[in-house]
């Protein structure tokens, strides 16, 4: 059985207006440590499916398993990594990647030592005593994300975290994020509507149709572009003919809707 496997889901929301079908028999695995992009429009249901996948909600209908068995269950640790920093302003750097310890009392020296290892792989080694609003918008998502590490999560939930970014923070933040996530053997979840992040960044891209959330297409990403880095595979002369694949089917999406 997969890492993580989703099997058959569909999930409904009731409220008092009547119902909303957010996603349809949604199936798709993930391996240990694969790179998996969710590339699709607003309202595709990714919000909800990344709910179920960290345990939140509950599908309406069909099951999921996390290392043999259901998030509610499972011991696995999952991060997210958010368009937004949620970095607390009136706290230091150093005090916000700490914040989890903190909150659970468990901070120690080995802690505070690994909270500094892990900002200064995130080059940030120079600001641990700034606050946030000192910090270029980049760098609080670096910050972010030493934050989410230090909880050594197995699973890395990304919703659209480069998104708020301008196009040049965007490429390095992407190769940063992709290489402390493959060195560390992360299994990452990618949620994005940028289908060039999603072939530079992922080993498997699952596209998604809206109204409601459904998997309309899956894109293996070719070997030699999963082991170069981002802005590398960006420049590759293959990287083009399969973001015109992705293009073609995303249109055809849209017409058909
Ligand atoms: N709590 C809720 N109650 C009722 N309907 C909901 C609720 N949450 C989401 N929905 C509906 O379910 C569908 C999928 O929503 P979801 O937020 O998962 O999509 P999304 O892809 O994350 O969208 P966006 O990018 O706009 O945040 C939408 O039609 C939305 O209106």
């Amino acid at each position: 059985m997969a890492y993580l496997s989703i099997d058959d889901i569909s999930h409904q929301y009731f409220t008092k207006q009547g119902y909303t079908k957010a996603l349809q028999s949604i199936s798709l695995t993930v391996e240990e440590g694969e790179f998996v992009s969710l590339l699709g429009p607003s309202g595709c249901g990714k919000s909800t499916l990344l709910s179920i996948i960290s345990g939140l909600l509950q599908p309406t209908e069909g099951t999921i398993y996390i290392n043999g068995t259901s998030p509610n269950q499972s011991d696995t640790k999952i991060g997210y990594m958010l368009q937004q920093d949620y970095l607390f302003p009136w706290k230091t750097i150093h005090e916000n990647v700490l914040l989890g310890p903190h909150i659970s009392g468990k901070i120690s020296s080995e802690l505070k030592q690994k909270a500094i290892h892990t900002l200064e792989e995130m080059g940030l080694g120079k600001v641990l005593t700034s606050h946030p609003s000192q910090l270029s918008g980049g760098m609080r998502q670096r910050a972010a994300l030493a934050r989410t590490l230090m909880n050594d999560p197995q699973i890395l939930l990304l919703d659209e975290p480069f998104s708020a970014l301008d196009y040049q923070t965007k490429l390095k933040l992407e190769n940063l994020v992709s290489t402390t996530l493959h060195r560390y053997n992360k299994t990452s979840i990618l949620v994005t509507h940028d289908i060039g992040e999603a072939i530079a960044m992922s080993d498997t891209i699952y596209l998604l149709a809206a109204n409601p959330g459904s998997v309309a297409a899956t894109f293996k990403v070719p070997h030699y572009l999963q082991e170069i880095t981002p802005f590398e595979a960006r420049q590759h002369p293959e990287f083009n003919a399969l973001f015109q694949d992705i293009w073609k089917e995303l249109n055809d999406l849209e017409s058909s809707s």
